[in-house]
């Protein structure tokens, strides 16, 4: 039978993709607490949800198979110990400032059908919710204190950063993010309970009690034998050099870990927000990653003397690195926003070099980046152009937005 996960490239035909489609939780934003909900501005639910339609039927519309969150959590949990036990452990890993009312936070979630459970822990349980009689401390009166007993989780919807598929494994992260921690929460149970993937022995290359973050944005797999990680505000260096370790012991093909030191800025969050692969030998690139001289700090990782270490070598060509790495003569990178002083930060800002690549030069992205798509199309790519103005606030574009469970290879 063939596996139910399975990535050996950026850029192989996309067959099974994970994504979220924006709900309630998006609701429960306000200004007050959008930089903590890691927010610039609050997008309009009908119109982000109609965004994110659009997304994915111009997915299905290329054969690829949808499978949203909500729906694989919702079959994961199919029975009620799993159920208890889902809420449980949501519950343990939610900041909440419940003193003695937890109990009645679990009684309110059981009341919901699965599915609704479900979508009520991704929105959030607001202090409002909760009949006043059955409160039982002062702060749970006032309402001007913290207005939730569970945040909402907007960045759902940012599938690709939870978890990672490479090869045919996975890392269920540490997010670094106290906002973004119990999302990865979801994609364990689903391996872990979903009938699709509960009879494989799926290989776990990191698990999300491991103490240091990794963030899916940050994790690029460049062809069978090359992942590159961005060493970024999201990503340890640690947690790199451990994956390293783990994916030489078991994946087979694993030759290299390219860990690429990125500048650790909103902007740039992850190494997703300033390079990703778009053809065998295609890359965008955000031109503020590297210094004047073109130089920047790429260390390339490798089998050492024994299974525990790694040897280390240290480069400042990108191009070299790359070329090297994947068996090339040339390689383009080419600049978000042209390279333009104006125009490469504003598009940058909008993802202008998050692409998605559904196919070898074959990328969707938001249409507002006009800049990037039409250098992108004077390099022979192929730009599938997506509705953006609502899906962008949250920071993220078509590769943050989805997470590759199968890609044909290469
Ligand atoms: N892979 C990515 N670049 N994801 C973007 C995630 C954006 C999200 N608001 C965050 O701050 O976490």
């Amino acid at each position: 039978m063939k596996h139910p996960l399975h990535v050996t490239s950026e850029i192989g035909e996309l067959q099974t993709v994970l994504l979220h489609r924006p709900g309630e939780e998006v609701e429960n934003l306000t200004p007050e607490y959008l930089q903590h909900l890691l927010f610039d501005d609050i997008p309009y639910l009908p119109l982000i949800q109609k965004e994110h339609d659009y997304f994915a039927q111009t997915l299905r519309n290329r054969g690829i198979e949808v499978l949203y969150l909500t729906t694989l959590l919702t079959e994961a949990l199919h029975t009620d110990d799993l159920k208890k036990k889902f809420v449980a452990d949501v519950l343990k890993e939610s900041n909440l400032s419940m003193n003695g009312s937890s109990q009645q936070i679990v009684d309110y979630l059981l009341s919901f059908e699965t599915e609704a459970m479900v979508k009520k822990i991704m929105a959030g349980i607001r202090k409002s919710e909760i009949p006043v009689n059955k409160k039982t401390h002062l702060y749970e009166l006032l309402d001007d204190h913290y207005p939730f007993y569970l945040d909402p989780m907007p960045n759902l919807y940012f599938t690709r950063d939870p978890a990672a598929t490479i090869g045919n494994g996975l890392t269920i992260n540490t997010m670094r993010e106290v906002a973004r921690r119990r999302e990865s929460l979801f994609m364990s149970y689903i391996i872990h309970h979903h009938p699709r993937y509960a009879q494989y022995d799926i290989p776990i290359w990191l698990d999300r009690d491991y103490p240091h973050p990794i963030e899916g944005g940050d994790e690029l797999v460049l062809s069978k034998d090359t992942v590159a990680i961005g060493i970024s505000a999201r990503t340890a260096a640690k947690s790199i050099e451990r994956l390293a370790v783990n994916l030489f012991k078991r994946q087979a093909d694993m030759k290299r870990v390219v860990a690429v030191e990125i500048p650790k800025s909103r902007a740039f969050m992850h190494l997703d927000t300033v390079f990703t692969m778009v053809d065998y030998d295609k890359f965008t690139i955000h031109p503020e990653i590297q210094n004047k001289k073109g130089e920047m700090n790429i260390y390339i990782l490798e089998k050492g003397r024994d299974e525990d270490t790694v040897k280390i070598t240290h480069k400042t060509n990108l191009m070299e690195a790359l070329k090297e790495a994947l068996g090339l003569k040339e390689v383009t990178l080419i600049p978000c926003g042209g390279g333009d002083v104006i125009a490469a930060p504003r598009e940058q800002w909008n993802d202008g070099s998050n692409t998605l690549a559904i196919a070898p030069g074959v990328v969707v992205t938001y249409d507002r980046n006009y800049v990037s798509n039409k250098l992108l199309r004077e390099h022979g790519i192929e730009v599938i152009e997506v509705i953006s103005s609502e899906l962008s606030r949250g920071r993220g574009g078509p590769r943050c937005m989805s997470m590759p469970l199968v890609r044909k290879d290469i």
